[in-house]
């Protein structure tokens, strides 16, 4: 559905040239969820400008839904649909008068129009807002009517930028239900760009992960994860003053690395964290040291971005 050979794009600032994407090779299959990840100015937004035709590549190919993002660019524009960051819709219409004239925008007659309007909105659980002013409606389900504008032409592609941004919780669980839901039951391919490695981590079945212009990452979340060598097992102690002995069991065990103490926790990644655990409570028993609790991580995506790049992307994005 999308592939990209050496896909660059450089800007000229008065302080010279911003590689903002620097050669990225990308291959969507028909029907995947595509998550790309990355801190702020990594060059996720550009790249997805291109591939909307919105921004022409300095060099290098995309092809999108079986078009040339270049060469055929009125093509590409009427196979994808794309959300962006800020609301699509105009505050004085209805969210029914919204989605029919966003229908009509792609071609298809009045009645078309109104019945894809409908289908559209009770697919992101807009039905009952219909009659609604898009200027009454809450963030959440704004949010949700910028993706049935997106999606009310039913393109085989659909690119979401920072879908979730601004929303609480549970309007972002919920607009991940509805992403989800296009895959399973249109088929849709998607591509969303995100600074949330929960979202990437809830929403995808791939995660690409773009820093300083390029890919330093890409496959599901478990193979990302994997990648971080071991569970990270945190021991909290009943008494600091063991910190030491606690230490030197840790140290025993087979695979344990990144041993830290710190007032009273005890740190180790290990593989396996969750039946390394019990042996860990029973050989600190042995050596005579007490202990409050224990606690087993699966490593998270932000770990993994600490591992290839030496920095948090939390760190990296503010
Ligand atoms: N029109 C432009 N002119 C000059 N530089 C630009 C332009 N657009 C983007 N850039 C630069 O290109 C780099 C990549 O920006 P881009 O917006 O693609 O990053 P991003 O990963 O989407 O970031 P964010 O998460 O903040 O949206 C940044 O250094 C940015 O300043």
């Amino acid at each position: 559905m999308i592939r990209t050979r050496a896909l660059t794009r450089h800007f000229r600032t008065r302080s010279g040239t911003v590689e903002a994407v620097r050669g990225i090779d990308l291959d969507v299959a028909d029907g995947e969820v595509v998550a790309v990840l990355g801190p702020n100015g990594a060059g996720k937004s550009t790249t997805l400008r291109m591939l909307t035709t919105l921004l022409p590549p300095t060099s290098g190919s995309a092809q999108v839904a079986g078009h040339d993002v270049g060469h055929d660019a009125v093509a590409v524009r009427r196979r994808i649909g794309l959300v962006g960051q800020g609301h699509g819709s105009s505050p004085g219409l209805r969210v029914h008068e919204e989605l029919t004239a966003q229908a009509r925008l792609h071609g298809l007659g009045r009645r078309d129009a109104r019945s894809r309007a409908a289908e559209t909105a009770r697919m992101l659980d807009l039905d009952g807002l219909g009659d609604r002013d898009t200027g009454t409606l809450s963030g959440g389900q704004l949010r949700r009517l910028d993706v049935a504008m997106g999606l009310v032409h039913r393109p085989p592609v659909v690119f979401l930028d920072e879908p979730s941004t601004g929303l609480d919780p549970q309007s972002r669980a919920n607009l991940w239900g509805h992403i989800r839901r296009l895959r399973d039951d249109l088929g849709t391919t998607v591509v969303l760009t995100t600074h949330y490695l929960d979202e990437a981590d809830g929403v995808a079945d791939r995660v690409v992960v773009i820093d300083h212009g390029e890919i330093i990452a890409d496959g599901t979340p478990e193979q990302l994860k994997s990648k971080v060598s071991g569970d990270l097992v945190t021991v909290e102690l009943a008494d600091a003053a063991q910190a030491d002995q606690a230490r030197r069991v840790a140290a025993a065990l087979p695979g344990a690395h990144e041993i830290e103490t710190d007032a009273g926790t005890l740190r180790f990644r290990v593989p396996g964290g969750d039946t390394v655990t019990p042996q860990v409570v029973r050989l600190l028993d042995e050596a005579g040291v007490s202990l409050r609790g224990t606690q087993v991580n699966r490593p998270s995506l932000d770990d993994v971005f600490l591992t290839l790049t030496g920095r948090s992307l939390r760190e990296s994005a503010a």
